[in-house]
């Protein structure tokens, strides 16, 4: 279990004041552009989710996010500094875990978190301990982390990136290679970073696990964002109404404009991004009453797929 604690957070800043903005982001490799013209914006307190399938570029943007990736076009500027790769003194207030941690099979979590405070500098050994409490591992700290279950090993990343204190925590697919219960720990050690007010990143191709944690999130498809919001918004668009009506052709053209989508289904036609009762007036209106109205709700894994062409 995730164990709340500090009395030492540094943050009681305002909360919803920008602390990532990145615009126009773009990275090329060669032939292949990774990430394309990508707007982000995160605010502080919150959980922000950046989900995509395999290969859209989630971690190459976090790259650039943290300045280890130069970008070929666009900026990046982190609480109110712009991102220069190796001049940034706003990513001293950052912590990230990028991919699996690095753990010594033979060093306990804590001699791992103390051979960082020693390189670091200015860490005290109380912090050490808090942040082993922090993360839920404080029992097993003296243990050799070679025994550690997946998630553990994790958590000690967790504890790692967050030893300096930052404002702001950037974990690309912190989950990976979890099983179902593990994952459930780490939405909750999130959770419980967030309420102590850590804002966090994270990226994820699974999108019932950025669903379940989330404030706001981005859906990154082949380099480019396709969609970015809260998630009861996002949720909300995927949402829609089937209606039975004379023509469903007739009907799709004469809510051409006003609906986000509209798909012909045989003698339905099903609408997205408008209201059953707009859809109604509308028809209505166009001398096309619908002799049946069912609401839909698609959710976001509907709109998930349909927005990443059914890939994970
Ligand atoms: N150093 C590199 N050189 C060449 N191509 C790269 C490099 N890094 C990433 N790419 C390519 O850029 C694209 C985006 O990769 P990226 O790792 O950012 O995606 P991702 O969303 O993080 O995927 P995953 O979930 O699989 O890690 C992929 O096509 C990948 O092959």
């Amino acid at each position: 279990m995730v164990q709340a604690i500090p009395k030492t957070q540094p943050i009681l800043k305002a909360r919803g004041e920008t602390v990532l903005r990145v615009e126009g982001l773009s990275k090329r490799f060669g032939g292949v552009l990774a990430v394309e013209g990508v707007d982000l914006e995160v605010r502080r307190g919150e959980i922000f989710g950046f989900l995509g399938p395999n290969g859209a570029g989630k971690t190459t943007t976090l790259g650039m996010i943290l300045g280890l990736v130069e970008p070929s076009a666009g900026k990046v500027e982190l609480l109110g500094e712009p991102v220069r790769p190796g001049r940034t003194h706003a990513l001293r207030k950052v912590g990230a875990l990028l991919g699996a941690p690095a753990i010594y099979p033979h060093l306990s979590a804590r001699q791992h978190l103390e051979l960082i405070a020693g390189l670091q500098g200015g860490v005290s050994r109380q912090r050490v301990e808090e942040v082993l409490e922090q993360v839920g591992i404080a029992r097993a700290a003296h243990r050799a982390a070679g025994s550690y279950s997946t998630g553990m090993k994790q958590r000690l990343g967790v504890a790692m990136a967050l030893l300096a204190e930052p404002e702001l925590l950037i974990l690309d697919e912190p989950s990976n290679g979890m099983d179902p219960s593990g994952m459930k720990e780490m939405r909750e050690l999130m959770r419980s970073l967030a309420t102590q007010g850590v804002t966090i990143i994270f990226s994820s191709h699974i999108l019932h696990e950025v669903e379940q944690v989330c404030d706001r999130i981005a859906v990154i498809h082949k380099g480019k964002l396709v969609a970015q919001g809260a998630v009861r918004d996002l949720l909300a668009r995927g949402d829609g109404v089937r209606v039975r009506v004379e023509s469903p052709e007739e009907a799709a053209l004469a809510l051409g404009g006003l609906a986000e989508r509209a798909e012909v289904q045989g003698e339905y036609l099903l609408v997205r991004g408008l209201e059953a009762r707009a859809v109604v007036t509308r028809l209505v209106q166009a001398g096309l009453p619908p002799s049946e109205v069912v609401p839909i709700e698609g959710g976001l894994e509907e709109l998930f797929l349909e927005l990443t062409g059914g890939g994970q």
